[in-house]
């Protein structure tokens, strides 16, 4: 990411942060003069008043100045930052689901929070300090040179020789820096994978190891940080050397130069006060460049993050699509293939969903079944072959339009930390009581809401923590409902429910099929059977569209399935299940 059109919309605060800064600079710079003035007013035996009182004025104006200047650039690096991780949030938003996948969570985390951090920095106090420390630094060495030429060169001699080496440092530094931000990253891209998976940890008695995996990475962050620190430790003192060893000179050769009268007491102290002077800015001009490096690391990562590549097509207003096919979704010769991927998910597979009733997709694992639904959301295009939502093709509408038709239950079912409320209005925060009612009613969890403890205000923990496995399903089924989808894609949880709890989402799944498209990828006997139209996958292909007693009848893998996926319970049984036989 570019930051300069961010850095350039800022520019008014910039300039006057900029300006506050070379000011105070400058009233530093004439403070030497006056106090020059005064000991030659005192050493004239003339009365000092007049400078004093000068030297007090620019005291208390180099303070104001210095205040507004601290109090300009923070507060540019905070609305530089906040400017930042807003594009940056929208950038991530919207990439495309396939390239966001490819980032480890904590990684991201880390670029969003950590390195926007050092983008502030770098961006506010450390280019502040450069500006204004560089400024400083050739005011010093301009009036140096107006009180003795011969010792600004002694000074120019030894100064110099440091600030070579500080570049040399500041050059290390970088690499250093650049080497440290990769190293926390990984840190945190552990932190989140364990954090993310905890009661995996725990089951597997990983704790010791995974500590063990932390420590590694925790150790290798700080190896590197201490390196960036050895070098920015280096900094102070090679200019503080440089600096002692220019006091010593100028001062020894000085002295001596009063003593001849080739110069006088009270330009030696100016020359000795400006040497003080330079030293300051100078460390800071060094420290700053180390810092702007580390800022550099972490905005050439953000640049990397804001590279995403984003979802096609802006977001539309949502307006509800005019049916132009009795078809909800229809699947024309679609073949689709995953990035990297060395065979087809998809092979030009054709079928069609009616608007109304349930459609089960079943098929062994590994056939395709959900790689649909990622297509009907437009998470991923076809390769070739359309899509179609009620006869329009869903590559040619807007986003938003394909998402808010369509309600997709995953099979994890993931509920966020937040309240039962939060997570039902998540995909419709306009809706009301009335709606969140019907919705909770038309899955059957109206009175599990009703006992818990703040009712539709208890807090869920990460997860849904706090419900069943089965109450976490249909409160993720009635957040798909709320907007009132016309299709709801529904990927069963393959866990096995209680026979009660099974039913009851058996009868909820009948229900919201009654007035829309519902396609259900099914690992259940019971949703199979009760579908009006079964899809059978296997290898990526169609292989057999129908419903249960003629797929039973005409369809070998099928019957396998219902055997042997379905059904815990014996063949015959699983096989005698045919309630439209009879028809
Ligand atoms: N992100 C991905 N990148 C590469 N290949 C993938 C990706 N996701 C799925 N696949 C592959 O695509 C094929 C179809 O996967 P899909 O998830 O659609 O199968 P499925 O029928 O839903 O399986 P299951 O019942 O086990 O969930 C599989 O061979 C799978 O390995």
């Amino acid at each position: 990411m570019n930051v300069w059109p961010i850095l350039r919309s800022h520019r008014k605060r910039l300039a006057t942060g900029l300006a506050l800064g070379l000011s105070a600079a400058c009233v530093s710079l004439l403070q030497p003069l006056v106090i020059g003035r005064i000991i030659e007013a005192v050493s004239s035996g003339g009365s000092p008043g007049g400078p004093v009182l000068l030297a007090a004025a620019l005291f208390a104006t180099g303070a104001l100045l210095s205040g507004l200047h601290g109090y300009t650039m923070g507060t540019l690096g905070e609305n530089l930052v906040f400017d930042i991780r807003r594009v940056l949030a929208r950038r991530v938003l919207r990439a495309r689901l396939p390239d966001f996948q490819r980032w480890a969570q904590g990684d991201l985390l880390n670029r969003m929070v950590t390195d926007t951090s050092m983008a502030r920095v770098t961006m506010s106090s450390a280019l502040a300090q450069v500006t204004s420390s560089v400024f400083s630094v050739l005011g010093c060495l301009t009036l140096m040179a107006l009180i003795d030429l011969r010792l600004l060169g002694v000074t120019v001699g030894c100064l110099g020789a440091a600030s070579l080496v500080s570049v040399v440092l500041a050059r290390r530094i970088r690499k250093q820096a650049v080497a440290n931000r990769t190293d926390t990253s990984r840190y945190a891209t552990a932190v989140a994978r364990v954090l993310g998976s905890m009661s995996t940890v725990k089951s597997s008695c990983a704790e010791a190891r995974e500590a063990e995996t932390l420590d590694g990475l925790a150790g290798r962050a700080r190896r590197s940080g201490i390196r960036v620190s050895v070098l920015s430790a280096g900094l102070g003192p090679a200019i503080n050397v440089g600096s002692q060893i220019a006091l010593t000179v100028v001062v020894a050769w000085g002295m001596a130069r009063v003593a001849t009268g080739d110069l006088s007491l009270s330009a030696l102290t100016a020359f000795v006060m400006y040497l003080f002077y330079l030293v300051s800015p100078l460390l800071a001009t060094f420290t700053s460049i180390g810092r702007l490096q580390q800022g550099r690391a972490a905005i050439d990562r953000l640049g990397e993050l804001a590279d995403l590549p984003q979802e096609s097509g802006p977001p539309a207003p949502a307006t509800r699509a005019q049916p132009r096919s009795g078809q909800a979704v229809e699947f024309e010769r679609v073949s689709f293939r995953y990035d990297g991927s060395g065979r087809n998910a998809l092979h030009e597979v054709s079928f069609g969903v009616p608007a109304h009733g349930l459609t089960a997709i079943v098929g062994p694992s590994g056939a395709g079944k959900s790689t649909l639904f990622r297509l009907v959301e437009r998470f991923y295009e076809p390769d070739s072959g359309r899509v179609l939502l009620y006869g329009a093709d869903a590559a040619s509408m807007p986003l938003n339009q394909v998402r808010r038709l369509t309600g997709h239950v995953e099979q994890d079912h993931p509920l966020m930390r937040g309240s039962v409320r939060d997570n039902l209005i998540y995909a419709c925060p306009s809706a009301g009581e009335d709606d969140i009612a019907e919705a909770l009613r038309l899955v059957r969890l109206d009175q599990a809401v009703e006992s818990l403890p703040e009712r539709l205000d208890t807090v869920l923990g990460e997860r849904g923590h706090g419900l069943s496995g089965g109450e976490q399903q249909r409160l993720a089924v009635a957040r798909a409902l709320l907007p009132r989808p016309s299709v709801v894609l529904l990927d069963e949880a393959s866990a096995n429910l209680d026979a009660d709890t099974e039913a009851e989402l058996r009868g909820v799944v009948a229900s919201i099929a009654r007035d829309r498209a519902v396609v259900t990828i099914a690992h259940r006997l019971s949703t199979v059977v009760e579908a009006d139209q079964i899809v059978v996958m296997e290898a990526g292909r169609v292989r057999a569209v129908g419903t249960h007693p003629d797929l039973i009848r005409r369809d070998d893998l099928y019957r396998r399935l219902v055997v042997r996926q379905f059904a815990s319970v014996p063949e015959d049984h699983a096989l005698a299940t045919q309630p439209f036989e009879a028809g």
